[in-house]
C-alpha cells in the first residue's frame, strides 16, 4: 500500500492538559529548590544540636527531588491508544496471523482448577477464528486435579463458545459471566440457553470440585479419560517426566454447531530436582518451543492463570499495532494494563495500581513503550526468541489458515514435541540468556522486555474502557508486603544488571524511557529516607528541637519579600 492511500489502524492522542501539568509541575520543583537551598544554608553548625538529624533531612529531601524528577518521565509525555478493529477486518480479516495463549499455572492448591479452566475457557472464546488460536496451559505444579478440570473444560467449551459467539457475551469466563449477569436481564430468546449452559456449567464445577475435595481423581474418571496414564504414582510434582497432551486439535474436533474449536494442549514441563526449573521464565520458554512445534502462532500472548480475559475483542486490539502498515513493524510487544476484580472497598494498600496503569505506563508509552508485566501482553514470537529489530526489514504477520493435520499426526506431534520441554534441552544454548524469557531475575517480565526494546524495538501500551483482563490481588498486609518486596528487590537488582536501564540502556532506548525504569528499579530505596523523615524528626521533637521552619518564620520572610518589592 502506497504511504498516499495510508489510512492507519490505530492513533495516539497526547493527554489533555499537558500544558498545565507542565505548569503544575515547574512550580512543584521550584519549590523542591527552595527547600533544598533552606536546608543546605542553615546546617547547624558543629557541636550545636540537630546536626545530625539536619544533614539526614538533607539527605532524605534531596533523594525525595531526585526520585521526583524521575517520576515526571512518567508524566511529562502521556499518550493515549486507540484502534481502529474495523478497519483491520476489513483489511486483514483472510489473512490474520496465529495467535497462541499461554496460560502458567503453578499449584492446584493457591490457584484452584475452576478458577485456571475459566482462564482457559474466556480465552478459547476470544472472538477470532478459531483455527487460528491455540491456547497452552502450562502446568508447573503437574497436577492430575488440573489436568482433569483441563479436560472437563475442553468438552464444555463445545458449548460455552458457541453460546458466547451467538449473543456476544462478555466477559467470556463463565464464572465471572454467571456472576455480573443476572438472569432477569437475559432477553427470553436468549434465555432457554442461558439456563441450559448454566446448568452445564455447574455441573462441570462440581466434577471438578469433588475431584478437588477428593484430592485425586477416582478410579471411574481414570479409566474413561486418556491421558492420566502419563503420571506415574512414583512421580512427584519436583520430579517428573513431560507430561504433554494435545486435547483439542482443529480442525477435528468441533463445538455442538459443527465449527472448529482452538487448539487446546496440556503441558507439564519435565522436573529433576538437580535441575534448576527457574520458575515462571522456564515455563514461558518450554512453552514458546513446543507451541512452534504445534501451532507456531506469530503473535504470543501469555496471562497467569489468575487473569481471565475480560474483552473478546483484546486480540484484535493488539493487531491493530502489529498490523499497521506504517509503525507495526518496530512494534515488540502491547501490554495491557493488569486490572483486578477483587478490590475491597478502601484499597487499603492501594493494591489496584492505579496510577501505575492509569498514569505511569501512559507516560512510559510517550517515550518509546511501557514494560512488559508478566501478563496481558501480546509479543511477537521472532523477538521473544531473540531477534534485533532491523530498520526496514519488514515481516509479514499475515498468514492464510494452515494446512489440514490428520488425527494420526497427533499422536506423533506429541511425541516429538516432548523433547522440547525437557530439563536438558537448554544446556548449552542461550535460552534464558539472548533467547527466550531471561533467568535469574524475580522479576523476569521486566528485564525481558527492556532487553528487547534495548535492542531497537518498541513496545505500545493499550488501555480500552472494557478491561481486557480481570484478575486476583492479594487483599492482606502480609500478601501485599510480600507481593511488593519480590517487585520491588528485582526491579533494584535490574539496575546492577548487563542491563541496567542506569548505564547499559543509555543510547540504546530514549532518555525519558530510561528515567521512567529508573523510576520503578529506585522505588525500593525511597524506604530509607522515607524511614528516617517519618521517625527522626518527631523523635527530636521530644527532645524540644525542630527541625522544620516555624510558621512565623514563613510570614515573616514573605513579608519582606514583598515590602522589598
Ligand atoms: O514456578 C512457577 C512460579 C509461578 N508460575 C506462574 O507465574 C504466574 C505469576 O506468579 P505469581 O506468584 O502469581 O506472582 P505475582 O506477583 O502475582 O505476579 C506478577 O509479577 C510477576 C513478576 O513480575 C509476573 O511474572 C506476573 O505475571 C505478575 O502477575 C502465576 O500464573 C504462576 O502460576 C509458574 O508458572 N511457575
Ligand atoms: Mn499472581
Amino acid at each position: 500500500m502506497g504511504n498516499e492511500g495510508y489510512v492507519p489502524l490505530f492513533e495516539t492522542r497526547r493527554a489533555k492538559g499537558t500544558v498545565l501539568y507542565r505548569v503544575f509541575a515547574a512550580s512543584i520543583f521550584a519549590g523542591i529548590c527552595l527547600i533544598w537551598v533552606y536546608r543546605l544554608s542553615r546546617i547547624p553548625k558543629e557541636g550545636e544540636d540537630g546536626r545530625f538529624a539536619w544533614i539526614g533531612l538533607l539527605g532524605a529531601e534531596i533523594w525525595f527531588g531526585f526520585y521526583w524528577i524521575l517520576t515526571q518521565a512518567t508524566r511529562w509525555n502521556r499518550v493515549y491508544r486507540h484502534t481502529f478493529k474495523d478497519r483491520l477486518s476489513q483489511r486483514y480479516e483472510n489473512e490474520l496471523p496465529g495467535v497462541d495463549v499461554f496460560v502458567c499455572t503453578a499449584d492446584p492448591t493457591i490457584e484452584p482448577p475452576i478458577m485456571v479452566i475459566n482462564t482457559v475457557l474466556s480465552v478459547m472464546a476470544y472472538d477470532y477464528p478459531p483455527e487460528k488460536l491455540s491456547v497452552y496451559l502450562s502446568d508447573d505444579g503437574g497436577s492430575e486435579l488440573t489436568y482433569y478440570a483441563l479436560l472437563e473444560a475442553a468438552e464444555f467449551a463445545k458449548h460455552w463458545i458457541p453460546y458466547c459467539k451467538r449473543y456476544k457475551v462478555e466477559p467470556r469466563s463463565p464464572a465471572a459471566y454467571f456472576v455480573t449477569v443476572s438472569a432477569d436481564a437475559i432477553d427470553h430468546h436468549q434465555a432457554k440457553d442461558f439456563w441450559v449452559i448454566k446448568k452445564l456449567y455447574k455441573e462441570m464445577e462440581n466434577q471438578i470440585q469433588n475431584a478437588v475435595k477428593l484430592g485425586r481423581i477416582s478410579e471411574e474418571v481414570r479409566s474413561k479419560c486418556k491421558g492420566f496414564s502419563q503420571w506415574d504414582p512414583n512421580s512427584s510434582r519436583r520430579d517428573h517426566d513431560t507430561i504433554l497432551r494435545i486435547l483439542v486439535r482443529n480442525p477435528n474436533s468441533r463445538d455442538v454447531e459443527g465449527c472448529v474449536l482452538p487448539t487446546l494442549v496440556y503441558l507439564a514441563r519435565e522436573k529433576r530436582p538437580k535441575h534448576h526449573h527457574n520458575f515462571k521464565a522456564g515455563a514461558m520458554n518450554a512453552l514458546i518451543r513446543v507451541s512452534s512445534n504445534i501451532s507456531n502462532g506469530q503473535v504470543i500472548l501469555n496471562v497467569d492463570c489468575d487473569m481471565y480475559s475480560n474483552n473478546s475483542m483484546a486480540i484484535r486490539d493488539a493487531l491493530c499495532f502489529f498490523m499497521d502498515e506504517e509503525e507495526g513493524q518496530e512494534v515488540a510487544f502491547v501490554q495491557f494494563p493488569q486490572n483486578f476484580e477483587n478490590m475491597t472497598k478502601n484499597d487499603l494498600y492501594s493494591n489496584s495500581l492505579r496510577v501505575i496503569y492509569e498514569v505511569e505506563f501512559h507516560g512510559m508509552d510517550g517515550y518509546g513503550g511501557t514494560m512488559y508485566v508478566g501478563t496481558g501482553c501480546f509479543h511477537r514470537r521472532e523477538t521473544l526468541c531473540g531477534r534485533k529489530f532491523i530498520k526496514g526489514s519488514k515481516f509479514d504477520m499475515k498468514r492464510e489458515i494452515s494446512g489440514q493435520r490428520e488425527e494420526s499426526r497427533i499422536h506423533e506431534l506429541e511425541e516429538n514435541s516432548r523433547s522440547l520441554a525437557s530439563c536438558t534441552f537448554e544446556e548449552n544454548t542461550q535460552w534464558g540468556k539472548e533467547m527466550g524469557l531471561k533467568y535469574g531475575c524475580p522479576v523476569e517480565d521486566v528485564i525481558t522486555g527492556l532487553s528487547i526494546q534495548c535492542h531497537g524495538w518498541k513496545s505500545v501500551y493499550c488501555n480500552p474502557t472494557r478491561k481486557a483482563f480481570l484478575g486476583v490481588a492479594p487483599t492482606t498486609l502480609t500478601q501485599t508486603l510480600v507481593q511488593h518486596k519480590r517487585w520491588t528487590e528485582g526491579d533494584f537488582q535490574i539496575l546492577f544488571t548487563k542491563y541496567s536501564p542506569a548505564w547499559y540502556a543509555h543510547g540504546k532506548i530514549s532518555f525519558g524511557l530510561q528515567l521512567g525504569y529508573c523510576c520503578f528499579c529506585f522505588w525500593c530505596s525511597n524506604s530509607l529516607a522515607t524511614l528516617f523523615y517519618s521517625i527522626v524528626p518527631s523523635l527530636y521533637l521530644l527532645k524540644g528541637i525542630s527541625l522544620f521552619p516555624q510558621v512565623l518564620f514563613l510570614c515573616q520572610n514573605i513579608h519582606i519579600f514583598f515590602c522589598n518589592l
